[in-house]
């Protein structure tokens, strides 16, 4: 299971041949934001700059929720730049016996390092951080372009997505 925000040395799960070799794929550090943190989420969606303050203030209060909530990134090795992030957070259910579902958020890899495996492999450990919590499943919401790339990662379609927005 992932230690959620505290740095990772090594990589040692495999993933594609690039991605395995170029990135290190990490939880969320407090340096992030002078490596790009915003300007990847801006990618994902609308995600002005953060204040260092106001980054520091959300960092800690998920921190405060441990293991229940992480951010992984993956930092590309010949920039120190992040190229990908992605989140997973556990659920407490009264239904199950009480059990935990993960939910997969923000996913996202940087346009010069689509394609490469990386997105799948981030999705991958996350997902597996919700299993090592114990989850009984992991869900997300996707367009339906993305259909494709969860299926790769594992996934299957479920329902229908509702939203209401404010
Ligand atoms: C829950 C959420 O967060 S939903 C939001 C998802 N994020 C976004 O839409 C942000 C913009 N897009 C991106 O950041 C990226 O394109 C991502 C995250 C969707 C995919 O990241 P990538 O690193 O390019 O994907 P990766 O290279 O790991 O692809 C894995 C497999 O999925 C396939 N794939 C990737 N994107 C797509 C797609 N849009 N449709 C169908 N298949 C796809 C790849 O071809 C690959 O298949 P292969 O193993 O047969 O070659």
């Amino acid at each position: 299971m992932e230690q959620p925000h505290a740095p990772v040395a090594a990589e040692a799960s495999a993933g594609a041949e690039v991605a395995g070799d170029a990135y290190i794929i990490r939880p969320l550090d407090l340096a992030d934001l002078s490596k790009g943190f915003c300007e990847l989420l801006a990618q994902l969606s609308l995600s002005p700059p953060l204040s260092e303050e106001a980054f520091r203030a959300r960092f800690a209060e998920l921190a405060a929720l441990g293991a229940d909530h992480l951010v992984l990134v993956a930092e590309e090795v010949a920039t120190g730049r992040l190229a990908a992030a992605g989140a997973v957070m556990v659920e407490r259910k009264f239904i199950r016996r009480c059990g935990l579902v993960g939910h997969l958020e923000d996913v996202v890899v940087d346009a010069a390092a689509r394609g490469r495996g990386l997105g799948e492999r981030l999705v991958r450990r996350l997902v597996e951080h919700a299993r090592g919590r114990g989850c009984y499943k992991v869900i997300l919401n996707c367009t339906t372009e993305l259909k494709g790339f969860y299926a790769k990662c594992g996934f299957e379609e479920k329902n229908v997505q509702m939203g209401l927005y404010f």
